[in-house]
């Protein structure tokens, strides 16, 4: 039975790198999937991991329908096995039931991964259809952690280096950017992320 299975993390918790392992492993044994994401960090059409790896992928827009396209792709001959999708949480709801569909009518492997909540600690619409629909939920086991020491559950957005919840709920950016960047990520515990205290407020107030 071909199955729709949704891993999830915080963000830089190792989730495209998965992705580009399954991949790989599957590939390796003859097997052939389609590879799918919305606005990767490294650019359009690209899945990368922060290891260096990267590969080819389909960008899929908000216009985009993967069952359509899986259909399309069956009924030209071609043979499809699975499907990565990345960056799932940027996905419609409504793409994520075409998932579901590819899964249940046409039987292919849908592997989806993302982030589950924003920087205001929201579900992205996305992965609230993921978590809904999915036949599993992993949450990926590497721990990503707080500046504290404790396992890392939230993203936390800074502008100017300062924590913000406020704002859009879709704006591509990195852990790690310099604290003047514009827009930077950060992983927080769940205490820190409600105090609003990042690595450099805590620093500061030392
Ligand atoms: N220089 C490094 N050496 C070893 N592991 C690294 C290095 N840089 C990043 N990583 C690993 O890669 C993970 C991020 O992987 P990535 O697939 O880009 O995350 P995600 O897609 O979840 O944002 C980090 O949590 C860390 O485990
Ligand atoms: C929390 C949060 C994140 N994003 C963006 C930032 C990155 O471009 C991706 C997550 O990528 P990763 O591979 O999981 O590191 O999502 C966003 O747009 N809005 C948010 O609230």
């Amino acid at each position: 039975m071909a199955e729709l299975a949704f891993f999830s993390g915080t963000m830089d918790c190792g989730k495209s790198t998965l992705a580009l392992q399954i991949q790989h492993n599957r590939s390796a044994r003859g097997l052939r999937g389609l590879i799918f994401t919305r606005n990767d960090r490294a650019g359009e059409g690209l899945l990368s991991s922060r290891l260096g790896l990267v590969t080819q992928a389909t960008e899929a827009d908000e216009k985009f329908d993967f069952h359509a396209h899986l259909v399309g792709c069956l009924a030209a001959g071609e043979r499809v096995d699975y499907v990565i999708a990345d960056e799932a949480q940027f996905l419609s709801p409504e793409q994520v039931d075409q998932l579901a569909r590819v899964v249940d009518d046409l039987s292919v492997d849908v592997y989806a991964f993302g982030i589950a909540t924003d920087f205001r600690t929201k579900l992205f619409p996305g992965s609230q259809r993921l978590i809904e629909l999915a036949d599993r939920v992993e949450v990926l086991q590497v721990e990503a952690l707080c500046w504290c020491g404790a396992r890392a559950t939230h993203n936390a957005r800074t502008e100017g280096g300062r924590m913000v919840v406020e704002g859009a709920q879709v704006v591509v950016g990195d852990v790690g950017a310099a604290a003047t960047a514009e827009v930077g990520y950060e992983v927080l515990c769940r205490r820190h992320h409600r105090h609003r205290l990042t690595a450099a407020a805590a620093a500061a107030a030392d």
